[in-house]
C-alpha cells in the first residue's frame, strides 16, 4: 500500500516519485557526504527492451559496482540504468526543477546489498533502493550515449535482449556532483516507496537525433501491430510534509 501514517496529522500520507523540485525551499544539510561511485565496466551485461523503456542491466551477483557515501548508509550495488523521456523535446524528463522539464532523464538503479540479498527483496523496504537522477539537456551529440544507441535495433521490440558488456558509467556523469535528495518511490508500477532519490544538479547533454533513436523503440513485441515508446515518463506527484535536502548551500 505504500501508506505512512503520520501520526501528528492522523493521516496516511504517500511517499510518491517524481516531484516537482523547488530549490529555494530545498534545505542545504551540512551532515551529506559527496557521492562515491565505484563501477567497474566489466560489470555491465546486456541491454534488454522491458516495453516501457529499455534497461542497461549489470552484473549484481557481488559489489563490484557501488554507490556508497552522499546520504546513505552503507553501500547500494548497481544493477541497472535506463532512461524516461518525452514524444518531443520539450518534456521528457521526470523530475522538474522549479517547474523546468527536461528532455529526458538517466535513472541509475542500486539496491541495499549490505541489508538485503536481492533487488526484489530490498524493493519491500524503505531503505532499500536508491536511484541517482541525472538529467539531460538538448546540446551535442553525447558519445557516451552512441554505444548504448547503436544497440538499439538489436532490442526494438518488447522482451528482445542483446549483450553488452564493457561499458564505462562515469561518462554519463557530469562533472558537478552536487545533488539534491528526498524518499521516494518508484515511478513504474508497483510503485514501491523504496527508493532514496539522489538528483545531480548539473545536466549532461543529448542530441535532438539521440532522442530520436529512444523513440524508435517498440512498447510491443515482434508479433504484434507495432507501437512506438514515445514517452515513458510518469507525472509529479504530491511532495506532502516531505523535506527535498541539497547537499551544497
Ligand atoms: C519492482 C518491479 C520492477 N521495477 C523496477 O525494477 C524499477 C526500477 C527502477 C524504477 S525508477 N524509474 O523509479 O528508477 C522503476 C522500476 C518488479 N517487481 C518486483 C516485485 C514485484 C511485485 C509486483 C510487480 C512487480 C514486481
Ligand atoms: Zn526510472
Amino acid at each position: 500500500m505504500g501508506l505512512h501514517y503520520s501520526h501528528h496529522k492522523h493521516c496516511l500520507t504517500h511517499h510518491q516519485s517524481p516531484i516537482n523540485i523547488n530549490t529555494r525551499t530545498a534545505k542545504y544539510n551540512p551532515s551529506l557526504k559527496p557521492l562515491k561511485f565505484s563501477y567497474d565496466p566489466k560489470t555491465a551485461k546486456r541491454i534488454v527492451n522491458v516495453g516501457h523503456c529499455f534497461n542497461v542491466e549489470f552484473e549484481d551477483i557481488c559489489d563490484k559496482s557501488v554507490l556508497s557515501e552522499g546520504p546513505l548508509d552503507g553501500h547500494y550495488r548497481l544493477c541497472q540504468f535506463h532512461f524516461h523521456w518525452g514524444s518531443s523535446d520539450r518534456d521528457g524528463s521526470e523530475h522538474n526543477i522549479d517547474g523546468h522539464l527536461y528532455p529526458a532523464e538517466l535513472h541509475i538503479v542500486h539496491w541495499n546489498s549490505k541489508k538485503y540479498t536481492s533487488f526484489a527483496e530490498a524493493a519491500k523496504h524503505p531503505d532499500g533502493v536508491a536511484v541517482v537522477g541525472v538529467f539531460l539537456k538538448l546540446g551535442n551529440t553525447n558519445p557516451a550515449l552512441q554505444s548504448i544507441i547503436e544497440n538499439l535495433d538489436k532490442v526494438k521490440t518488447k522482451g528482445k535482449a542483446c549483450p553488452f558488456t564493457e561499458f564505462h558509467l562515469n561518462g554519463l556523469l557530469p562533472e558537478d556532483l552536487n545533488y539534491w535528495t528526498y524518499m521516494g518511490s518508484l515511478t513504474t508500477k508497483p510503485y514501491f516507496e523504496c527508493v532514496t532519490w539522489i538528483i545531480l544538479q548539473e545536466a549532461i547533454t543529448v542530441s535532438s537525433q539521440q532522442l530520436e533513436q529512444f523513440r524508435r523503440l517498440q512498447c510491443t513485441s515482434e508479433n504484434e501491430n507495432p507501437s512506438f515508446i514515445l514517452e515513458n515518463h510518469r507525472p509529479v506527484q504530491p511532495l506532502d510534509h516531505r523535506v527535498v535536502y541539497s547537499s551544497c548551500p
